[in-house]
């Protein structure tokens, strides 16, 4: 994607890792890792399972408390939203659930229905908006997601793998939702395991393999001549363990 240049992106801090560790009794998970995000750029953390990509959007994200080391905003920390594999829906409709997110954002009562259905329209879920969110399906659960991020208007977006178990339509929704976002001016910073979906949406790729950051690259770099052997097996679709 285009890297973005909004008035809003000048004061976008940047997102620094230094000697960031997170370990889980006593074993070493993920890091060090030293990292500067600036810009607005579309992300993508890419490595094979167990990499340590959900760790490091959690810690990004705040989730997580590194357990050594930093992770921190260079400045005012931005709104932040994250989308997860698995949406995490209130037992409420669907309009309900964006109703109840503007609330907690301090939107004001008259404002919070519009929007939300201005919401729901915009993410092609208007027809289902007294439907419990809980019983849409997978792909009309993660544009539910969306939309509430929307909705939130964050500065920065996290999203870990929130195309794994859709089909190739609902991919190309949440990919579509994604560039709206990064078109707005938001950062992106998502994890996948899809080589196409990365080409398709990246800027840069962090690649992470055991926990450790092995390349950082814009992302032309990265699929056409990665710098390491790991990731080249990574590209080609070898086995990387
Ligand atoms: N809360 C936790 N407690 C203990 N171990 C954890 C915890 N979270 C993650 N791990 C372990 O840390 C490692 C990295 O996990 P993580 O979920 O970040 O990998 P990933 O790259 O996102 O993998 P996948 O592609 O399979 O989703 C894994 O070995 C995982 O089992």
């Amino acid at each position: 994607m285009n890297q973005i240049a909004s008035p809003r992106l000048a004061e976008l801090p940047a997102l620094e890792l230094k000697g960031a560790v997170f370990t889980h009794r006593g074993q070493t998970l993920l890091g060090p890792l030293d990292l500067r995000l600036a810009g607005c750029r579309c992300t993508l953390v890419m490595g094979p399972n167990g990499a340590g990509k959900s760790l490091l959007l959690r810690l990004a994200h705040g989730l997580l408390a590194p357990s050594l080391g930093q992770v921190r905003w260079a400045g005012k920390p931005p709104r932040q939203a994250m989308v997860f594999q698995r949406p995490v829906l209130l037992k409420r409709s669907a309009l309900a659930n964006l109703t109840y997110a503007l609330a907690v954002n301090g939107t004001p009562r008259r404002l919070r229905r519009p929007r939300a259905r201005e919401a729901l329209e915009r993410f092609g879920l208007a027809a289902l908006e007294k439907r419990p969110a809980r019983v849409l399906s997978g792909g009309e659960q993660q544009r539910l997601a969306l939309a509430r991020a929307w909705l939130l208007d964050p500065e920065v977006l996290f999203l870990d793998e929130p195309t794994s178990a859709l089909d190739p339509a609902a991919i190309l929704a949440v990919e579509r939702a994604v560039q709206e976002f990064h078109a707005r001016g938001t950062r992106i910073l998502m994890s996948s395991h899809d080589l196409h979906q990365a080409r398709r949406l990246a800027d840069d790729v962090l690649f992470l393999c055991r926990g450790r950051l092995v390349e950082h690259s814009p992302a032309t770099t990265f699929f056409t001549t990665p710098a390491t052997a790991q990731a080249g097996a990574f590209i080609r679709g070898e086995l990387v363990l």
